[in-house]
């Protein structure tokens, strides 16, 4: 095999991981902490003094990891009950094997520490009791979605009229308006609360109406070699959606999975969610419960139809819900078959898996510095359950399947040239059947 590149990491002063390890994430921490603080008054409510006291003793214990991230303290082993702790602990012993030093917040991969950062905080609640399932980020998923109303109405307006007389839609009008929703799908990815450091960052224009204006900021577009896998006959056709944000985002992926079903391209769609809360915004089976409560709660007629279509396919199981350890632990996808070969093995009976967002772009290649231009099916090192693609906005200097030259021309073309890498404000649509 092939020697493969350095992982990102903090090690590399001025990387954007260095920048995320030294000031990003110790804020989203801060703002954990400042949650449980602005809450104790609604703890003593629902939980009496002892609630105040457990979000106190959590509160002390995020300000001791924050210490340790910001004073490169070794990493630690986990030592609550859930499920996942020797698995967080085997990596551990790895990491410390192949560094052959401590690892720690500053010297091992970004990918693992940040991943280490919101399993840290999680553990901070499993010492509690009452606060064991308490999301800290819950309030910031909610502000999200309901600040994306009227990208959300014009969206669910648009796909309605559109698809009102299925039967009467062309190949051609199906084609289109799945081109359409993936993009509007790839860029509902830029909405998400870790890149903002966990402030405001909504949906606000016409999801339908940006859609030219952004075209050009697709550098990899393989949405034809989708389109050519998801019209490929087949007598059952599951599609896996490996969702990323709650809120705008999380509808966008509704939509697109409801277009899927209403045209026939699929029959059954599989939705994987996070067991913990995660990178901020990424959507739990709660969170995404509640979204079909806001969109049937709506006044606005199409929106409430869907909201009750789609808590009706979760109940006839043409929508299926999956929670997995794997997708909140530090491995990347290339060890999935190794380490969760039943995960691998159900993802193998899809017809397709869409992979949303940047962290799951970072884990299906490994978050190494991978020059531009190794091909994606490369960057995979052997990890393919089945056709799969990735819709992803860039938030991390990170990149595979350019052209030669591609790089430099946007970087010597693009207005915000020095961050094109991790504003959000470039993306790619990549695909690969075959190693
Ligand atoms: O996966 P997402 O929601 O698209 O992005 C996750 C993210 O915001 O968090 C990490 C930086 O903190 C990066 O992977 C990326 O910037
Ligand atoms: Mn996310």
């Amino acid at each position: 095999m092939a020697t493969l590149p350095d992982s990102l990491s903090a090690k590399f002063k001025g990387s954007f991981a260095y920048k995320t390890v030294k000031d990003r994430i110790p804020s989203i921490l801060v703002k954990v902490i400042d949650v449980l603080a602005r809450s104790y008054g609604k703890f003593k409510e629902d939980y009496g003094k002892e609630g105040v006291e457990e979000a106190k003793g959590v509160v002390g214990l995020l300000s001791g990891l924050r210490n340790e991230m910001q004073t490169d303290k070794p990493v630690l082993p986990l030592t609550d009950s859930r499920a996942d702790v020797n698995l967080w602990n085997r990596y551990l012993e790895e990491v410390r094997a192949v560094q052959g030093s401590q690892p720690s917040w500053f010297t091992s991969a970004w990918l693992y520490v940040e991943c280490y950062m919101y399993r840290r905080i999680q553990q901070a609640f499993e010492a509690s009791t009452m606060l064991r399932t308490f999301d800290p980020f819950r309030a910031q998923k909610e502000a999200g979605l309901l600040n994306s109303e009227s990208p959300i109405q014009s969206l669910a307006s648009y796909v309605q009229q559109a698809t009102q007389d299925p039967a009467s839609l062309s190949q051609q009008d199906i084609h289109k308006l799945l081109n359409q929703l993936i993009q509007v799908n790839l860029w509902g990815n830029k909405c998400d609360l870790s890149i903002s450091g966990g402030s405001e960052n909504y949906q606000k224009h016409d999801p339908i109406q940006q859609l030219a204006s952004l075209k050009s900021f697709i550098i990899v577009d393989q949405t034809d070699q989708i389109w050519n896998r998801i019209n490929q006959p087949k007598t059952s056709k599951r599609v896996d959606l490996v969702v990323d944000n709650a809120g705008f985002e999380l509808f966008s992926d509704l939509v697109l999975a409801e277009l899927l079903l209403t045209t026939k391209l699929a029959d059954v769609i599989h939705f994987h969610l996070k067991v913990m809360p995660w990178f901020v915004s990424d959507a739990l089976r709660g969170d995404f419960m509640w979204t079909l409560d806001i969109l049937r709660a709506s006044s606005h007629a199409a929106v409430s139809r869907y909201g009750n279509l789609w808590h009706g396919r979760v109940k006839d199981g043409t929508w299926v819900l999956h929670e997995h350890d794997f997708w909140t632990c530090p491995h990347d996808y290339s060890k999935m078959e190794a380490v969760a070969p039943d995960l691998y093995a159900d993802l193998a009976k899809s017809h397709l898996i869409v992979f949303k967002g940047d962290l799951n772009y970072r884990k299906i290649t490994g978050d190494l510095k991978w020059p531009h231009t190794v091909p994606f099916s490369q960057a995979l090192r052997g990890f393919l359950p089945t056709a799969l693609c990735t819709l992803r906005t860039l938030k991390a200097d990170l990149i595979v399947g350019l052209e030669e030259g591609q790089a430099e021309r946007i970087e010597s073309e693009a207005e915000e040239a020095a961050d094109w890498m991790v504003s959000g404000n470039w993306a790619v649509v990549q695909y690969c059947d075959q190693l």
